[in-house]
């Protein structure tokens, strides 16, 4: 994946990159996970953080941190735990001193109020005040993560806006873009051709609004022979 394309991602709506992933016949798109507070984007090459429980003592919350990437996006999975955390304040401000792009938590964080006045973003499945110290541990760095039916592999595109989160393979992001910037295209004619008198029906038909995020059909999905 060139920087151009990570650039072109960077700049198109979460929405967009869902229908080409749809279209591509990909998973991607992360259900249940949220924004903090509302406005915020990120993306960038995924780091990857797995949790996992501890009985007693010993659990840590964090330490990886030093060794996230700038521009990267945390992407942890705490096995959508919400009743203890795995980011919190400090994280915060320590993650925007460190120019990392943004944190994605199939889990909770706390310390919110710290979040929303620092210039760093987060998206999770909740918030919660009491810690995972002495709850989880980090199981394992920059290996591939299972969440909700998706693979999310260290370095893949991980975008997020205020609808939420998708998760870009890194060899498919090229196409990806691709479609999706051409799914914002449509759309933008679709507009422009109510604007100018056709009715909704009329404009979605003229530009196969219905269809774009469609699988093509090949002959060897159909089972047809050519
Ligand atoms: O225990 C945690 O979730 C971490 C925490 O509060 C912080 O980083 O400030
Ligand atoms: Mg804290």
């Amino acid at each position: 994946m060139s920087a151009r394309v990570a650039g072109e991602l960077a700049d198109l709506p979460t929405a967009s990159i869902s229908d080409a992933l749809d279209k591509l016949g990909l998973r991607g798109s992360m259900h249940g996970l949220s924004p903090l507070r509302p406005g915020q984007r990120a993306c960038g090459p995924a780091y990857t953080v797995a949790y996992e429980p501890v009985d007693d003592q010993g659990g840590t919350v964090g330490d990886f941190l030093d060794d996230v990437p700038a521009g990267s996006v945390v992407f942890i999975d705490n096995a959508g735990r919400t009743d203890c955390t795995v980011w919190g304040g400090i994280m915060t401000q320590v993650a925007a001193h460190k120019h990392v792009a943004g944190t994605v938590i199939n889990g909770v964080c706390r310390d919110v109020a710290v979040t929303t006045t620092t210039d760093y973003r987060i998206w999770s499945v909740g918030r919660f005040m009491r810690t995972g110290k002495d709850r989880v541990r980090v199981r394992a760095v920059q290996e591939p993560l299972l969440v909700d039916g998706v693979t999310i592999r260290p370095g893949d595109v991980v975008c997020a806006d205020e609808d939420g989160v998708v998760v870009v393979p890194a060899g498919r992001a090229d196409e990806v873009a691709s479609i999706a910037t051409e799914v914002e295209r449509v759309e933008a004619a679709i507009v422009a051709t109510v604007r100018d008198g056709a009715t909704l029906r009329e404009a979605r038909s003229a530009h196969g609004y219905h269809s774009l995020q469609t699988p093509d059909r090949t002959a060897s999905d159909t089972g047809e022979t050519a």
